[in-house]
């Protein structure tokens, strides 16, 4: 898996336009996430998403052509996950429902058939200790699991953060990156405290919801490199 900053792999979600996916790009992120869930108000549709990993990657400049393009997908059928990917040149998917390990199992066969390369994230939305031990069940299945905060009413985005002590001593047979209600003035300790491989963060970059804040972007980035 990439590394860009100090080995610390850096998620920017909910992105929804070009300028500013280019820049974060630019920046050193290693990935641009795009939510492909309609009820989201980040959502964007897989013609827009097309429209803009074209206009990155015709360039073939390096910072693009590593660049990990997850799709957001939430209770989604494999038909329609795959038919995105193929249409819009995402190079990754992210589940962020209630998908079993054997629909998980299921997609990346389908997936495979695409193209092997592509990227499997299962984000489990953690409110208990069991939240953490279900994790697991997914870890020798996808290539990453990510730990989201829970909320009653809202799927991802929420700006809420996870009891980072109770990840203390999370290892799963796999990579896994934290998320939940990070931002520039909290990573650190996030880190510090959690030690995952890779950070995922929306709302606390943002303006307003799915128009990023390029400053705090930069700042969340830089606090990232600062710490690792
Ligand atoms: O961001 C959304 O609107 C969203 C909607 C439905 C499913 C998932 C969604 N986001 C998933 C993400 O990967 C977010 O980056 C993650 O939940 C962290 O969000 P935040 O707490 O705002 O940093």
């Amino acid at each position: 898996m990439k590394c860009g900053v100090g080995c610390m792999y850096i998620k920017i979600c909910g992105i929804t336009k070009l300028d500013q996916a280019r820049a974060i790009a630019q920046m050193g992120a290693d990935a641009l996430g795009f939510i492909c869930v309609p009820s989201s108000p980040r959502y964007i549709s897989t013609n827009t998403i097309g429209q803009i990993i074209f206009s990155l990657t015709k360039s073939q400049s390096e910072q693009f052509v590593d660049l990990d393009l997850i799709g957001v997908f939430l209770n989604t059928s494999t038909a329609e996950i795959c038919h995105a990917m193929e249409s819009s040149g995402l190079n990754a998917v992210q589940l962020h429902g209630d998908e079993s390990p054997e629909f998980c199992d299921r997609l990346r066969s389908q997936l495979d058939l695409i193209n092997p390369q592509i990227k499997l994230i299962k984000a489990l939305r953690v409110k208990d200790r069991a939240g953490l031990e279900r994790a697991k069940l997914y870890s020798d299945i996808v290539d990453v699991v990510l730990l989201d905060a829970y909320d009653p009413q809202i799927a991802g985005g929420t700006g809420k953060a996870i009891d980072w002590q109770m990840l203390r001593d999370f290892c799963p047979n796999c990579d896994w990156w934290l998320a939940g209600g990070l931002s520039p003035e909290n990573v650190a300790e996030a880190i510090a405290l959690t030690s995952p491989q890779g950070l995922d963060v929306s709302s606390g970059v943002e303006l307003s919801a799915g128009d990023k804040d390029l400053d705090r972007v930069k700042r969340f980035i830089t606090s990232v490199k600062e710490y690792s």
